[in-house]
């Protein structure tokens, strides 16, 4: 998955020690970040008192930028240099069209049209990376502990792969996917569940208003809880359940353009930008998954579902499961085994 997003962020194959390299920066700054909640109370002040805390975040983000730099210069140098993808590249291998690429095209309107600077196209690429890869395999690692907790689940999806995918390709196709009802009922249901962020980012209020009989005051910093929301018995049927079929009966909008009963994205203007992205990748992956392989527990570890939370919330004992072929599997079921 960050090979994947790394390739989607600087639109170059880098090589596996290249991607070791920046996940390791990355996963550092990012386990590091809760630490920094400090620096929101008085900063002139806590920057002080908390001087090693900040000189660390500050060599780690400088780490970042060393590791950065060389593939922003490539893609500048790409993009004043008139390389015609589809003549210098037939294979389309070595020059994607990037997130850095829409980056560099930006141009700020209100600051006499700059460009972003190198330090501002580094935290965004860090940002796009952390984001886009934390959260979907959280949410893909809750998703597969469920397929394993509940085998009804799990053989409904694999009936339902094995009706719409076509016979004998390598991969489930993403128009095939938009077929698979049932599986984008289990992710839904996986997100619903298990959201791997509790709580959104903070959101300020900009103008002072009374919710319910309590004010809230203009400029103060407010927060939703995204997980609650999706237990709520009020509006879920048994909500602690792992029921997929709900969503195959009523289908959900999780956008809240509709309702909002959940919202794993969060909703509104800052909904989560990378939504279609995570939804079409969890469907891939779990389906392919699925379909490839038979997943049960192992013996003695049964599936724990308590939390940890980290920058999403994990699950405090990992995902330990057995898995078999599940060609496999039916070569054995058909030989009476
Ligand atoms: C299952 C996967 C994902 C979940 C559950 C998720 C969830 C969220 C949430 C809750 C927010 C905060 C929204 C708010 O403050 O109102 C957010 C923001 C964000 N997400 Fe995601 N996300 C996922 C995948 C992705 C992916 C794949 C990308 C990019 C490739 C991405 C990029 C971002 C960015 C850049 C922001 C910040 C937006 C802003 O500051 O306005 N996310 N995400």
């Amino acid at each position: 998955m960050f090979s994947l997003l790394v390739l989607m962020c600087f639109g170059e194959k880098l090589g596996e020690d290249a991607i070791k390299a920046i996940e390791s920066a990355q996963r550092d700054l990012l386990l590091y970040t809760s630490k920094l909640n400090v620096f929101s109370f008085a900063p002139a002040i806590t920057k002080h008192l908390f001087r090693h805390r900040w000189t660390t975040a500050f060599e780690m983000r400088r780490r970042q930028k060393e590791l950065y730099t060389p593939l922003m210069t490539a893609k500048k140098e790409h993009k004043n240099t008139s390389i015609n993808p589809s003549v210098d590249d037939p294979q389309g291998d070595r020059y994607v069209y990037s997130y850095l690429d829409s980056l560099l095209d930006i141009k700020l309107a209100d600051e006499n049209c700059r460009a972003l600077t190198d330090d501002e196209l580094v935290v965004l690429c860090s940002e796009f990376l952390s984001n886009g890869t934390e959260t979907t395999v959280t949410a893909l690692e809750w998703i597969m502990a469920s397929v394993v907790k509940y085998p009804n689940v799990q053989a409904k999806m694999r009936e339902e792969i094995e009706r719409v995918a076509e016979d004998g390709s390598e991969v489930i196709k993403e128009e095939e996917l938009q077929r698979m009802v049932y599986v984008k009922a289990v992710v839904m249901e996986g997100l619903r569940r298990h959201p791997p962020a509790h709580l959104v980012l903070p959101h300020s209020v900009s103008e002072e208003i009374v919710v319910e009989g309590y004010v809230i005051p203009k400029n103060a910093s407010i927060n939703f809880g995204v997980a609650e929301m999706g237990w709520d018995g009020k509006v879920w049927e048994k909500p602690m359940e792992f029921r997929p079929e709900r969503f195959v009966e009523e289908g959900v909008d999780v956008t809240g353009s509709r309702e909002i009963k959940m919202m794993p994205f969060g909703v509104g203007r800052r909904i989560c930008p990378g939504l279609g992205l995570a939804v079409l990748h969890l469907e891939y992956f779990v389906a392919n998954l699925v379909r490839e392989f038979e997943w049960r527990e192992v013996e003695g570890e049964e599936v724990d579902l308590a939390v940890k939370p980290e920058f999403t919330v994990v699950m405090k004992h990992p995902l330990l499961v057995a898995h078999h072929s599940s060609a496999m599997m039916r070569y054995l079921a058909h030989d009476g085994w």
